[in-house]
Order: structure tokens, then sequence, then C-alpha cells
């Protein structure tokens, strides 16, 4: 493409050379360019990309975009300066693929919890009606049937329009992605076409990035801005904020306040959960696989957005009971000896919260449980997570998330400062294997075993390696021949 064509939309400065030259493709890391390609130099967290300036052009890229001229580039390449260098990846990936999200519905989802869970309940309605359906989040990227391997929930801008011109080459009509803060605040999908935006709730998380809740509420409320239609959950606190940010027709979705959808007589088992549905003065009854007040909360949204994209109620009903869970979300594993174990994903305050409280509605004995905290990741969250645990728990086995950099013993005594502040008695394990083990031990009939903060995940990250790890198999191998 020209670059020229390729820099459309974005403001620059040229401050050497030509564009009236042809460029192969786009790359913001040296160490993966080609000859051929445009080098976008990111001023990055850890490093400055225009330090790798000079070995790129070194290595045949024909075009250089900047926020300041690189050194050793004097009269070599085109270079051309922008204001933010993420910002024009981002600009020039959407011209670069012929703006693929404008050919298919696009629905975003952003919120601290329930973006996952919500994107796949939307994706099960989507199904009901035989749509093909893109995914992207957490636990993968999925085209129709084929699951893509992925790190990052929203990926960098460049991947991302990349997979959505994929998306749009193979069929799909519908895309339900997870848009996370880091990425509307890392211009990562600037220049995506919303057609739908959901917001699930907004509690403590990534202060470690945001440093401020203000800071993070901002950044969530850029989906708001763009987004053609906005759902918008009118019981959290930040649900007038987004709704006042929205430029578009706004959905609402409560169950303690006035809203366009609202839930009304939840019931929850072990089993999951029964509400009444009031939309358009018109009752429905619906059920989902999942327990919990918070998966009334997801489900709201993800039929909020259903209702935005015409589906008919009959079917998102339907849609949403053909749901049997998300992979790592609340799933349970019994013991024939009357105990079960929910491997949960709950790696936030708000989101362990809700879990225990959930379990608490149903189990007829104690709630052991076991969890820890991620390493490089918001700190200010462990005391207050370790003291949630605490008030909702019988017993606690504090043990190691992802420690990554960080000393797993540092992290766990962390967690411990909120721990003390409560009557429950509780261990630290930091061998995470070792923990499930010892919480299996000590259950009885009618324990509920809370394994929360992995959820989906299959690894643990070390500072000096990445094992293989996975709850779901680590409390089968605990139960042993007991396991159902
Ligand atoms: C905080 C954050 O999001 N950081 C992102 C950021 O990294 P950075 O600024 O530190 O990058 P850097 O290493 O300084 O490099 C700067 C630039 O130099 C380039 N470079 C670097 C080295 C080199 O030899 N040559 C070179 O060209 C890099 O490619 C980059 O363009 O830009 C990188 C390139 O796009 C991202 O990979 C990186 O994500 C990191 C790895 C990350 O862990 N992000 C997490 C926190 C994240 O985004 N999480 C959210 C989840 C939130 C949720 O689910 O709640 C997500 O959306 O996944
Ligand atoms: N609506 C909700 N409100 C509060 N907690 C929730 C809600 N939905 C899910 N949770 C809790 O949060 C955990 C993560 O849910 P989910 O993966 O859907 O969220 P997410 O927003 O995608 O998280 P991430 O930011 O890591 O991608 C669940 O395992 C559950 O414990
Ligand atoms: N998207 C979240 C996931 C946290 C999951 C937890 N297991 C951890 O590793 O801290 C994050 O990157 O902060
Ligand atoms: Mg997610």
């Amino acid at each position: 493409m020209e670059l020229q064509k390729l820099l459309e939309g974005v403001s620059y400065k040229v401050l050497q050379g030509n564009l009236s030259i042809e460029v192969e493709k786009i790359e913001y890391d040296s160490r993966k360019v080609l000859a051929g390609d445009v080098f976008v130099c990111v001023t990055g967290f850890q490093v400055d990309g225009h330090k790798f300036g000079a070995k790129a052009v070194e290595n045949g890229v024909v075009a250089l975009i900047c926020e300041h001229m690189p050194e050793g580039i004097d009269g070599k390449v085109p270079v051309v300066q922008v204001e933010n260098a993420r910002e024009a990846l981002a600009f020039m990936a959407v011209n670069y693929y012929n703006r693929p999200s404008e050919k298919m519905h696009v629905v975003g989802v952003t919120g601290t919890n329930g973006k996952t869970t919500t994107t796949y309940l939307i994706k099960s309605v989507l199904d009901h009606i035989g749509k093909k359906v893109g995914v992207i989040g957490t636990i993968e990227n999925r085209i129709g049937d084929k699951i893509l391997h992925t790190e990052r929930t929203t990926p960098e801008s460049k991947e991302l329009q990349e997979l959505l011109d994929t998306m749009v080459k193979e069929d799909v009509s519908h895309v339900v992605m997870e848009v996370s803060s880091h990425s509307l605040d890392l211009h990562r999908v600037d220049g995506i076409s919303y057609e739908i935006g959901i917001f699930t709730n907004l509690t403590q998380d990534h202060l470690d990035y945001h440093k401020t809740m203000e800071n993070y509420k901002e950044a969530k409320s850029k989906l708001f801005q763009r987004a053609k239609k906005s759902v918008i959950n009118m019981d959290d606190a930040a649900g007038s904020f987004m709704k006042d940010k929205a430029t578009g027709q706004v959905l609402s979705f409560a169950v303690d306040n006035a809203a366009d959808l609202q839930a009304k007589d939840i019931e929850i088992t072990a089993e999951g959960t029964d509400f009444s549905l009031f939309w358009d003065e018109k009752e429905y009854h619906v059920h989902l696989s999942t327990p919990g007040r918070f998966s009334v909360y997801n489900a709201l949204g993800a039929i909020g957005a259903c209702l935005l994209l015409e589906i008919p109620m009959e079917d998102i009903i339907t849609g949403l009971q053909e749901n049997h869970g998300v992979t790592g979300r609340f799933q349970a594993v019994r013991s024939k000896k009357g105990y079960q174990a929910v491997v949960d994903y709950a790696h936030t305050p708000d989101g362990l919260d809700n879990i225990l409280k959930t379990a608490r509605e149903f189990a007829k004995g104690r709630i052991i449980t076991i969890f820890g905290c991620g390493g490089d990741r918001d700190k200010t969250k462990r005391p207050i997570m370790g003291e949630i645990a605490g008030n909702g728990s019988d017993f606690c086995i504090i043990t190691s998330d992802n420690p990554r950099t960080e000393d797993p013993l540092t992290i766990l005594n962390e967690v411990e400062v909120g721990m003390k502040k409560t009557p429950c008695p509780y261990e630290k394990v930091a061998d995470r294997g070792e923990a499930i083990l010892k919480g299996a031990k000590m259950a009885k009939a009618g324990d509920v075993i809370i394994i929360a903060g992995k959820g989906h995940e299959t690894y643990q990250i070390f500072k000096d390696c990445t094992i293989h790890f996975d709850d779901m198999e680590e409390i089968r191998k605990a139960f042993g021949e007991d396991c159902l």
C-alpha cells in the first residue's frame, strides 16, 4: 500500500523524504521487521522504540513513523512525525486492512468483571440463531468453531485489525469482543466501529497501571463515546457516568434501580439462577446455568445487546439457556463424598466477594477458599482480597497465583495483612498444587472449596519459568477416585 494512503486520517508532519512509496506491511517491533515494511517507533513503558529505528532501517524498512526523529536516520528513508505513535499505528492498521470492523456487527464489552462471561452469553444467542460469530477475549479468540490462542484480552491494534480482517474473509457476521481498559488507554481499539458497547461494572483493579479509579473510569468511558449504541448497568456506581459519556442510544439495565431492562425475583441454587425479566411492559422467565446475582447482571448486559441487534426475545432467552457455562468461570467439580469444589477466575476484590456470597447461598457446610494474587499487578488489592476472603470463608489457604517477577512469599504476606483483620482461620501454602490438595483433604460433606484467581489458565508464571498448571486438573487429581 502507498505510505500516503496508509496515513489517511492521521495528523502528521513529514520530517524527511517522499510519501509516494509502497510499503509491504506495518511493524512496531524491530525484531520482526522485514524488508519493505514501515516501522512505527512506539515510546514504551520499558524501552523507547525510537532506539530501534536505525536498526530497523538497516534491516530494510522503507519508512519510519515516530514521535521524534530517531538517531542515525538522516537522509536515509522517509520519516513521518505523529503526536502519538500507538494512535497512528491503530489508524494505519485500520487503513491497511480496509476498515474490517465496518463490515460486521461489532459488540464491545468493557468493565472490571464479567467481560468474558458476557461475550460468551452473546455468542450463545448468536449461535442459536445461526450466525457465524467471532470472539476476541481473555480465554481465546474464535472464528466460528476455530479457536486461536491469545496472550492478551485485547490484542495490539495491528494484530486486532488483522484478526478482524480474517473474520471478514471467513464470513463472520458478528464479533463480540472484550475491550480492556489498557486497550482503550493505549489506543489498541482506535478506529474500530462499535455498533454496541456494554458496560458491566467498575470496581478496583489495575491501579498499578491507571493509578487512580478516576483514570480507570475515564479509560473505560471511551468505549461509550465511540459506540453507536450503549448498554449500561445502572446499578453500578459508575453507570450514570458512562451513560452521560455515551453519544448514541442508551439501553439501561438494573436489578435495584429503574432501567429499560429489569430483573426481579432472583432465585439462586448450586445449579443455576432463575429470574423474571421485564422489558417493554412484558414479563419473561430466564434460566441461567451459572449461579449468582452477578450472573444476572452479565445476562442483562447480553440481553440488552441482543435486543439492540434486533434479535427476538424468545430467541435470546433460548440462546442463553443453551449456554452451559464458560471455562474457568464457576466451574463445579463434585466428590462422591458430598462436597464440591468451584474453580473460578475471581481475581479482583469484587469478583471474590461475589463468588463467596454466591457460594454461601447454597453451601450446606463450610466454605474453604484457596486463592492468591498475581505478581506485577495492582498490589493494593492484595490485603483487600485477604480481608474479603477471610470475611466470606470458614477457612482459607493463601497460595500463589502467577507470581511473575515477584517473590511468591512476599505476595502471600501482603494478602495475609488483610486476612489477619478477620477471625477466619487460615494457612499459607505457597505451592498451589499442595494448597489445593490440602483444601481437598480437609473437606467434609456439604463443604464448598472455592479455588479462585486462575480459572481457565493452564499455566503458572514464575520469575524464571512458566509451568503447566491447571486448577481443574489439580482438584480432580486431589479428589482422586471420589471425583464425580
Ligand atoms: C502495560 C501494557 O499494556 N504494556 C503494553 C505495552 O508495552 P510497553 O510499552 O512496556 O512495551 P516496551 O517493551 O516498552 O516496548 C516499546 C516498543 O518498542 C518495541 N521494541 C521493543 C524491543 C525491541 O527490541 N524492539 C522494539 O521495537 C516494542 O515492540 C514496542 O512497540 O505495549 C506492548 C506492545 O503492544 C504490549 O505488549 C504491552 O502489554 C504488556 C505485555 C501487558 O502485559 N499488558 C497487560 C497489562 C494488558 O494489556 N492487560 C489487559 C488485560 C486487562 C484485563 O483483562 O482486565 C489486556 O488487554 O490484555
Ligand atoms: N458481573 C460481575 N460482577 C462481579 N463479578 C463478576 C461478574 N461476572 C463475573 N464475575 C467474577 O469475575 C470473574 C471473571 O469473570 P470474567 O472472566 O467474565 O471477567 P472479565 O471482565 O473478562 O475479567 P478479565 O478482566 O480478567 O478479562 C468470574 O470468575 C467471577 O468470579
Ligand atoms: N487480566 C488480568 C488477569 C489476572 C489473572 C490472575 N490470574 C493474575 O495473573 O494476576 C490481569 O492481567 O491483570
Ligand atoms: Mg476477560
